[in-house]
């Protein structure tokens, strides 16, 4: 694409909302792009799917494809943080070539926190100029219920870092409606969704009912969290929204909406975003099987029905495998 100026949005912080998105799964080749500096690359399946001893997996390159088949979990390792931006940027823009090149659209779906630091290679050349930006519907896994000039915005963090360096149609970019309570923002955002699918911008995953997204970028809490969806918190079983609300967020602010497991578990692909050794026994739980805990860290649930997985980790993340 040719390089456009960036037209900034008619408000700074617009509520927007309109048309959108696509569906489908494809494989993500793990060969380390050009610019990659050759990541560890792992293949595996977490508890939730009922597998147990990560080396067993990974012994065992028959088992490894018949995972890829099923329900793929590629892990790529890194030695920092820069290295892990350059994969993660070549990775995304590859997926928004494909699905823009099959639907005409490519639908993301942000997280808050450091994602956007891993994010960063993305808003640089070449991608800056070569992705069709055009094409990008972008939505929020969770967002904290504040005003979205308030420095607590995820949508504010999004704009800040990436939204307002790229030519996304501010049309295509759905914020929550941030004049609402906790209650009414995730009924309404759930709402937008439902629109957007019924004008066939987004579309609905034949298997689960729910929504499916091309990508969700993914972050995890210390505690194992993703999302807005806590360890131990009730919303973890809800099984008929696809946004609802949190009051009593462990993590501040306390009161925010999020997407449900089911559209988490819907998507087409996700790439789980780590960094750092504080994520490390969650990673290790998430990746790593020989759980002996019962109850499951939000991470452990994240499983797509029919999409892939990748992992991106730095050496701090991964330090338990
Ligand atoms: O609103 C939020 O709090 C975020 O969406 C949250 O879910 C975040 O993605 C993880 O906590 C990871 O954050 P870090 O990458 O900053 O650790």
């Amino acid at each position: 694409m040719a390089s456009t100026p960036f037209v900034a949005p008619p408000r700074l912080f617009p509520n927007q909302r309109l048309s959108c998105a696509i569906p489908f799964s494809f494989s993500t080749p793990l060969i380390p792009c050009k610019l990659n500096p050759k990541p560890i690359t792992l293949s595996c399946k977490n508890r939730y799917n009922q597998r147990s001893s990560f080396s067993r997996i990974c012994a065992s390159m028959a088992d490894q494809v018949s995972t890829q088949t099923l329900n793929p979990k590629n892990v790529q390792i890194f030695d920092n943080g820069e290295d892990l931006s350059v994969a993660l940027a070549k990775y995304t823009a590859d997926l928004s070539q494909k699905c823009v090149g099959k639907r005409g659209t490519f639908s993301v779906v942000f997280s808050g926190g450091s994602l956007f630091n891993s994010l960063k290679k993305l808003v640089e050349p070449p991608y800056v100029d070569s992705v069709d930006w055009a094409k990008w519907h972008v939505f929020w896994l969770d967002e904290r219920v504040v005003l979205k000039d308030h420095a607590d915005s995820n949508y504010k963090l999004a704009y800040d870092n990436f939204l307002s360096k790229v030519p996304i149609p501010p049309g295509q970019v759905y914020a929550i409606n941030d004049t609402l309570s906790a209650e009414g923002a995730a009924d309404d955002y759930e709402a937008c969704l439902k629109h957007l699918v019924e004008a066939k911008v987004l579309d609905l995953s034949t298997t689960t009912g729910f929504p499916r997204f091309d990508l969700l970028l993914v972050g995890m809490g210390p505690d194992g969290h993703v999302a807005s969806l806590f360890p131990g918190h009730h919303l973890l079983s809800e099984n008929q929204r696809w946004v609802t609300f949190i009051k009593d967020s462990p993590k501040p602010p306390p009161e925010r909406i999020t997407f449900t497991c089911p559209v988490i578990n819907s998507a087409s692909n996700i790439a789980m975003v780590i960094t750092g050794s504080s994520k490390a026994e969650p990673v290790r739980r998430a990746l790593g099987g020989d759980d002996e805990n019962t109850d499951l860290l939000p991470v452990q649930m994240v499983a797509p029905k029919e999409g892939e997985t990748t992992w991106f980790l730095d050496k701090g993340a991964a330090s338990k495998l």
